[in-house]
């Protein structure tokens, strides 16, 4: 099976920029400019969100004018759209929560998953299906960095990009962590910014996301 080849280049993908950022686009039009200015600031990882009609024409937009960038889909809820952002050009695919009917169909995605999860169980379960690097989602809520230092012990084998309630602030305090390869957040594309088209905003938070470390 094609899983551990996948894993290999999702590794390579999470390890190109110490923050992701998680983009909600309403109109496709932006998409392009947006993810030039985000390559530009050092974070060439963006996941796009399949939470408006624009995602899937945002994401093959990028894919085809900005080679540089690696595109992920994101908000992947069901088996269905496996195969509709693949053919949009998603470089890979992130789900919030993963459930078994769910993880069973990623297994078969023709690009790399990274699944999510918010406690052991579910980790443990992914980790039995050959997923190895996970999204602990919604990271804050459910422990935050003190759960993913808990979780090295039994289970030193697993990576975590957590996301959720993760700001400029709290970054680092994860990306210390032995066992998370990368942040995700939003806070790079507020709102505000995406509605005005403020890219200069944008790069500005960008190239201050991309200089964390932990
Ligand atoms: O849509 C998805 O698939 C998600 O998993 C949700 C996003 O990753 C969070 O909405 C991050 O949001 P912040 O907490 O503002 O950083």
């Amino acid at each position: 099976m094609a899983l551990v080849s996948h894993t290999d280049v999702l590794r390579d993908q999470l390890r190109l920029a110490p923050v992701i950022p998680v983009v909600t686009v309403d109109d496709a039009r932006i998409s392009i400019d947006l993810a030039h200015t985000l390559v530009r600031a050092g974070l060439p990882v963006i996941e796009i969100t399949l939470r408006t009609s624009a995602a899937l024409d945002a994401i093959s937009a990028i894919a085809k004018a900005v080679p540089e960038a690696v595109v992920a889909a994101g908000t992947v809820l069901a088996g269905s759209q496996i195969r509709e952002v693949a053919d949009a050009g998603a470089k890979f695919i992130v789900t919030p929560g993963t459930p078994v009917k769910l993880a069973e169909d990623l297994r078969e995605a023709p690009i790399p998953v990274m699944p999510g999860c918010s406690t052991v169980s579910e980790a443990m379960t992914l980790a039995d299906m050959g997923f190895s690097y996970l999204k602990f989602f919604p990271a804050a809520a459910s422990g935050g960095a003190a759960w993913l230092k808990s979780v090295n012990g039994p289970l030193p084998n697993l990576m975590f990009c957590p996301t959720g309630g993760i700001d400029r602030t709290s970054a680092p305090s994860y990306l210390s962590l032995p066992n998370v390869v990368c942040v995700g957040g939003t806070w790079i594309t507020p709102a505000e910014a995406m509605k005005k088209g403020d890219l200069a905003a944008i790069e500005r938070l960008a190239a201050d996301a991309a200089s964390l470390q932990g």
